[in-house]
């Protein structure tokens, strides 16, 4: 959309349309530039995601009427960077000019970089692509100011945590765990490659990033929106556990359909997930390998046979991931905090990329 690559925005009505630059525009996005479309009626200047989340703030302060910005196209498009962008206006134009560190505005800001750790993950398309939809109401006061935040998140894929194909990648939390060193070493992790939930594609690394550095980059956000050191813990504990229930393998059990634990090496693992989930060690172990089956003349336990307690180890690793998932989008609710006696808002929908397929069923 335009000839140069500064022009890569246009209008349709009142839609903006935008075309992923690929590549850093600093001047198209700084604080130069949110100054300048400040206030100014729609249209005016030249196409821009500020224009749009201008207009959005102006007409919710003159009307005081809540607005919301619907952000959408196909993966890799530029949602993600879209809707961070809109964020960034709004709390320039809505935030407090007070020098604390830890306004909602930055808790809001900082809330990205800690979902797309857990929620983010490499695809064809998109070394950075959103595995969840999120939609994002910031609150404000009746001046205009912003007074509190939630963000609620959906459909989140979690079979990505049990299963990827090369040169996909997992959520990116867990390689940034294993390159944590000392915190890997707590958690006896090391190099991705050896643990089944991330070995089934051979891509570990991103370009230009470092799993190190982001792993430092997450804890720092996580500093910002408020979680403890205990329950920052607490969450890299419950990832290396997922690690470690991934590499428990089953053999042949002696009875028809039944399975054991396959060798030394899946008992260690077995161990380790369950010292780190901290649950008896012979309940999670049953918990995988038979199933309870409640009648009315009482409960019978049925032993599975391999495959079937491998569906149920992968069942458990989603399970607890996606609630470690909805669990750290609560958090983070609760420490930016929402303002109650707010009556206007402005929500930014950050709609899932959909993928196209032939058929689209
Ligand atoms: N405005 C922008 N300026 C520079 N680069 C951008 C911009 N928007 C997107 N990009 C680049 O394109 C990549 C993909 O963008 P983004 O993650 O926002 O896509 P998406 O539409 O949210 O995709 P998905 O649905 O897969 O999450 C980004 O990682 C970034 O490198």
């Amino acid at each position: 959309m335009g000839d140069s690559s500064d022009q890569e925005m246009t209008y349709t009505g009142s839609i903006l349309i935008a075309v992923n630059p690929f590549t850093k525009l600093p001047h198209l996005y700084n604080v130069h530039m949110m100054e300048m479309y400040k206030g100014v009626q729609f249209g005016d200047l030249s196409p821009h995601v500020f224009a749009v989340a201008d207009a959005a703030y102006r007409a919710m302060v003159d009307e005081g009427k809540s607005q919301s910005i619907l952000v959408s196209g196909e993966s890799g498009a530029g949602k993600t960077e879209t809707t961070k962008l809109i964020m960034q206006y709004l709390t320039y134009v809505g935030g407090r000019a007070a020098g604390d560190d830890r306004t909602v505005e930055q808790q809001v800001l900082e809330s990205n970089p800690l979902l797309e750790a857990f929620g983010n993950a490499k695809t064809v398309r998109n070394d950075n692509s959103s595995r969840f939809g999120k939609f994002v109401e910031i609150q404000f006061d009746a001046s205009g100011r912003i007074s509190g935040a939630a963000i609620r998140t959906y459909l989140l894929e979690r079979s990505r945590v049990v299963q990827i194909t090369n040169p996909e990648r997992n959520y990116h939390c867990f390689y940034q765990l294993c390159a944590s060193g000392r915190d890997a070493e707590k958690y006896k992790l090391g190099n991705p490659s050896h643990f089944h939930y991330l070995n089934q594609s051979k891509t570990y690394e991103l370009d230009g990033v470092s799993n190190a550095e982001e792993y430092l980059k997450t804890r720092r956000a996580m500093d910002i929106v408020g979680i403890s050191h205990d329950d920052q813990e607490a969450i890299f504990r419950t990832l290396a556990a997922i690690l470690h229930l991934g590499n428990v393998e089953f053999s042949p059990g002696k009875e028809h359909d039944s399975s054991a634990i396959k060798d030394q090496k899946s008992n260690f693992h077995l161990q380790m997930a369950a010292t780190l989930f901290m649950c008896d060690v012979n309940l999670l172990l049953s918990t995988l390998y038979t199933r309870t089956i409640h009648t009315r003349e009482g409960s019978i336990v049925k032993a599975l046979d391999c495959s079937a307690a491998v569906a149920n180890r992968d069942t458990l690793a989603k399970t607890v991931y996606a609630m470690l998932f909805d669990w750290l989008v609560q958090k983070i609710n609760s420490s930016v905090g929402q303002d109650s006696s707010s009556k206007v808002q402005i929500g930014v929908l950050d709609i899932y990329g959909f993928e196209c397929f032939k058929n689209n069923r």
